[in-house]
C-alpha cells in the first residue's frame, strides 16, 4: 500500500491493516418465505478490498443492506471493531495514517454490535455507502453534493453557523480542507462547480463516491459502482477504486457483477447463491471452486 508516502488519508479508522474489521455472523434475513440470507459468515481485514459476488437474487444488496441499518436481520449479528476511544469521533481533521497505525498497536480493541442501529447511527459509526442507482442531488454542484457528505460531522449550533464565528468557521474551513482532498483525489476538479444533472453517468458515479468517502469512512460499502458503464469507464471507476484503497487507506466493500474486475481489484471475496456463503478465499480460490463455478461463473457462459 502506498498509504503512507501519499498526503491523504480519509480513512475513518485507524485499525492496522489485516485485522478483523467488519464480522458478519450467521447472518439471516427473511421476506415473508423469501429467505433472502440464510446464516451468512464472513470477516472484512482492515485495509482489504472484499469483493461480494453472486448470481441475480443471491442476497447481496439485502447484506449491504442489512450491514448499512437499511435492513433488520432476523438472525445474526454485524460487528464494526475500532482501535479503543476512536469509536464514531468526530472527524474533522485529516488523520495521519502512520501515528495513528502505531497508537493502535499499543491500544486494544473495542466491537460494535450495528445488527439493531439505524442507518444514521451506522454512518456515525463510519460505514459510509453508495446505491446501485444514482442518489444524488441532480441541482447541486458537484461541490455541493460532496459537502453532503461532510453534514454527520457537522455539530455546531444555529447561532454561531448563522454568525459564521469562531467554532463555526473552524469547523467549515476543516470541513472544507477534506473536501477539496475528496476532489483531487478522485480528479473532479474541473466538474466542481457544475451542476451533477448535467454531467455524464461515469461522473456522476465518481461524484456519488466522492459523497461517500468525504464522509471519512472507516469501511466503505459500494453497491455495484460500475452497473451501467462502458468498458472505459469501468476501467476508470476500477482506477479511482484503488486509489480510494491504496491512497486513502479506506477499507472497501464492494459488490460487483464483473468477474474481470472483481480478480483485478479485490484481495478477498465472498460467493453468495440463494442467499448463502459458497464459497469465500482469494480471487483464485474461488475462480477454481467447482461449487462457483456451476452457481456464478457457468450462469454467465
Ligand atoms: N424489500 C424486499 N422485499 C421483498 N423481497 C426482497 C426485498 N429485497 C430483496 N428481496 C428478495 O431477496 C432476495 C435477494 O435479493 P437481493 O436484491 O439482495 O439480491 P442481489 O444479489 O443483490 O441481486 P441483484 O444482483 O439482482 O441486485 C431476492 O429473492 C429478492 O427478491
Amino acid at each position: 500500500m502506498r498509504t503512507r508516502a501519499y498526503q491523504h488519508s480519509l480513512s475513518g479508522s485507524s485499525m492496522p491493516a489485516g485485522q478483523p474489521l467488519l464480522e458478519v455472523e450467521a447472518l439471516s434475513l427473511a421476506f415473508g418465505g423469501v429467505k433472502a440470507l440464510s446464516e451468512v459468515s464472513f470477516t472484512v481485514t482492515s485495509g482489504s478490498i472484499h469483493a461480494v459476488i453472486g448470481p441475480n437474487g443471491a442476497g447481496k444488496s439485502s447484506l449491504l443492506n442489512c450491514v448499512s441499518g437499511l435492513y433488520r436481520p432476523t438472525a445474526g449479528s454485524i460487528v464494526l471493531n475500532f482501535v479503543a476511544g476512536e469509536e464514531g469521533r468526530k472527524r474533522t481533521q485529516r488523520m495521519s495514517a502512520s501515528s495513528d497505525e502505531d497508537d493502535a498497536a499499543e491500544k486494544s480493541i473495542e466491537r460494535r454490535a450495528l445488527t439493531r442501529l439505524k442507518p444514521n447511527r451506522v454512518a456515525r459509526l463510519g460505514v459510509a455507502r453508495s446505491f446501485q442507482n444514482i442518489e444524488l442531488f441532480d441541482q447541486l454542484s458537484v461541490l455541493e453534493n460532496i459537502m453532503l457528505g461532510r453534514h454527520i460531522h457537522m455539530k455546531q449550533n444555529l447561532a454561531s453557523a448563522f454568525l459564521w464565528t469562531g467554532p463555526a468557521r473552524k469547523q467549515e474551513i476543516a470541513h472544507r480542507v477534506i473536501v477539496e482532498e475528496v476532489i483531487d483525489l478522485l480528479k473532479l476538479q474541473a466538474e466542481r462547480s457544475k451542476p451533477v444533472g448535467t454531467l455524464a453517468y461515469g461522473i456522476q458515479k465518481r461524484v456519488e463516491l466522492a459523497r461517500a468517502l468525504a464522509m471519512q469512512p472507516a469501511l466503505l460499502l459500494l453497491d455495484e459502482p460500475m452497473a451501467g458503464m462502458n468498458a472505459e469507464e469501468k476501467e476508470d471507476m476500477a482506477r479511482y477504486i484503488l486509489d480510494v484503497h491504496e491512497l486513502a487507506g479506506v477499507t472497501i466493500v464492494l459488490i460487483e457483477h464483473d468477474m474481470n474486475v472483481v480478480m483485478d481489484i479485490s484481495q478477498q471475496v465472498t460467493v453468495l447463491d440463494f442467499g448463502r456463503v459458497i464459497a469465500d478465499g482469494t480471487p483464485d480460490e474461488v475462480m477454481n471452486n467447482p461449487a462457483v463455478v456451476e452457481a456464478y461463473l457457468g450462469a454467465q457462459k
